[in-house]
């Protein structure tokens, strides 16, 4: 495929990555391509390598040999400097804590990601995505005034006001109500469906993982099971014989 094809179809493409910490292996040669408007599942065991995962995916750290490209750029070659631009251009970013900034209202939060670039927010998307996000009635409010479900609709606001091109979710549930997690997985899966963007989410929750399109599974580094179509029962399913 065409550098610029590639950068077309594939949102992020991972090629042989490991990630070593001293003698201990993270990730063991992983390759895998996530295809643009695609909702991928990451699961597996606590030190499976999930977390190492996503921040080798998002360009939050670097792998220690292999290659990772977003939309078509090998981020390895990038300097620090520019990898940081890139995230903050074309990834968003859902913690399970939310990481809000308690000083600021929620409009302040939402849009930070345009300000650190220098950008401004066009108010047409940014009400488009208050809306979605329900938060219309709150943007005057702190963090701190609102619910934990709020507070990460919150976060998914501020992950789509730059229109990114991936969106990683690190457990965005882990910390919420089945109510309130719904809401977010539904935020997920509409970002995907509506706007094509391209979701990475690592959880434990079979329920969560079965809104993705495709669930992978990692032990000891590795992806060692990829489920399509999932339900919370064949999820469950896999999950047992891992
Ligand atoms: N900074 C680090 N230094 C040393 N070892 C690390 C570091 N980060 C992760 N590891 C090791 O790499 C392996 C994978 O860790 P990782 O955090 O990616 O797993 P995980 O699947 O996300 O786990 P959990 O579900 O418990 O969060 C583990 O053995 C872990 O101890």
């Amino acid at each position: 495929m065409s550098q610029a094809a590639e950068a077309t179809a594939y949102a992020v493409r991972m090629e042989e990555v490991t990630r070593s910490y001293g003698s201990v292996t993270a990730l063991r040669g992983v390759s895998r391509a996530f295809p643009r408007g695609g909702f991928t599942a990451v699961m597996g065991p606590s030190g499976s390598g999930k977390s190492t995962f996503l921040h080798c995916a998002s360009g939050l750290d670097r792998p220690t040999s292999g290659s990772v490209l977003i939309g078509g750029t090998d981020i390895g070659r990038l300097s620090e400097a520019k990898r940081t631009r890139l995230r903050r251009e074309r990834i968003g970013f859902v913690f399970q804590s939310f990481n809000l900034i308690p000083s600021m209202d929620v409009e302040q939060n939402i849009t930070l990601p345009l300000h650190l670039s220098g950008a401004r927010a066009d108010p047409r998307w940014l009400a488009e995505v208050v809306g979605r996000v329900g938060l219309t009635d709150r943007l005057r409010h702190r963090p701190s005034e609102l619910s934990g479900g709020q507070q990460q609709r919150a976060a998914v606001a501020r992950a789509l006001i730059t229109r990114p091109e991936v969106v990683f979710a690190d457990e965005p549930t882990g910390a919420l109500d089945p109510r309130s997690a719904r809401d977010v997985l539904g935020l997920l899966r509409e970002a995907a469906d509506q706007t094509g963007q391209t979701v990475v989410l690592v959880t434990h929750d079979p329920m969560a993982a079965a809104w993705a399109d495709s669930v992978l599974f990692l032990r000891d580094g590795e992806i060692v099971a990829e489920l399509a179509d999932p339900t919370p029962t064949t999820v469950m399913a896999h999950w047992e014989i891992l």
